[in-house]
């Protein structure tokens, strides 16, 4: 396998919110494999604090698994994970609860409760964080929903909900009890374009707002060069690109060019 394709410059990494000198996230070599198939194979990566990574490359080549050995829901067989210094993959369950707290996972789907409203979901994570207090609860799910142009809709159920509205109560979800990292699995999938930008300013927004870290899974390009500082392709396991944007679009391997021109030829 070819050495991961970078470009020539370091990708800018924003300056860290709480200016700790360590990476808000760093995956060191990591390994996973399910029975016989080798689905990680020493990954590296590191993100700056407020630094927006989109992961691309073909399907099933382990990106979503890379997301969640980052929130301690896959340990890996090899190889270590720390989020804010911390050794995730040392921890045992009952002590990642502070790491989910800084880092959240967007489900594909958003993974919301039917049976609650809008305002319900996105208030879930500070009742199960012990917040009782009704006016602090009402103003912050407040907050959290006009974050995401959400706040008429509070009182709709998931179910009356278009897929982006869906997708932004996952956001608004994850922003609520000051995560400083979400990790989003495919935020524009079935989105028509319109549904898709929308989804993607909101990204921007989070960034902008609240230097939110993010990790990006997408099949979406456009959507990669709208919002990514640097991008990572995994492919047959490996990190086969690690760049800008621009370094992605200028890059000489033909794998990564036929990905991310839509050619076929790149899972033969
Ligand atoms: N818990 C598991 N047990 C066994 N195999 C798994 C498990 N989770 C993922 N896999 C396998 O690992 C591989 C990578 O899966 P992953 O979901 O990370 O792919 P992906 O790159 O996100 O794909 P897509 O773009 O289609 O969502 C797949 O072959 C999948 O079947």
């Amino acid at each position: 396998m070819a050495e991961p394709t970078t470009g020539t410059t370091p990708a800018s990494s924003p300056a860290s919110a709480n200016g700790s000198q360590h990476a808000f996230i760093e995956l060191k070599n990591v390994c996973k494999r399910f029975g016989s198939q080798q689905v990680l194979l020493n990954i590296n990566l590191t993100l700056q604090h407020g630094e927006t990574l989109c992961i691309i490359g073909p399907s099933g080549e382990g990106k979503t698994v890379t997301l969640k050995h980052i929130i301690g829901l896959i340990k890996p067989d090899s190889g270590e994970i720390y989020v804010d210094g911390v050794h995730v993959n040392r921890l045992k369950e009952r002590e990642m609860a502070p790491i989910r707290k800084k880092v959240s996972m967007l489900f594909q789907g958003a993974a919301l409760f039917d049976n609650l409203t809008v305002e319900q979901n996105v208030a879930f994570p500070l009742l199960e964080h012990g917040v009782r207090d009704r006016a602090e609860i009402d103003s912050r799910v407040r907050a959290a929903l006009q974050a995401v142009d959400l706040d008429e809709h509070r009182h709709k159920f998931p179910t009356a909900l278009s897929g982006g509205m869906r997708k932004r109560t996952g956001i608004a979800r994850a922003i609520i009890d000051h995560s400083e990292c979400i990790l989003y699995d495919e935020p524009n999938s079935g989105l028509d374009p319109i549904g898709s930008d929308i989804i993607d300013q909101m990204i921007l927004r989070m960034q902008r707002r609240y230097n939110i870290t993010s990790i990006i899974v997408t099949h979406d390009m456009r959507s990669v060069f709208k919002i990514a500082n640097r991008v990572a392709m995994l492919y047959r396991g490996e990190i086969r690109f690690l760049g800008t944007p621009q370094e992605l679009r200028d890059s000489p391997d033909q794998v990564v060019q036929d990905f991310i021109n839509g050619h076929s030829d790149i899972t033969g």
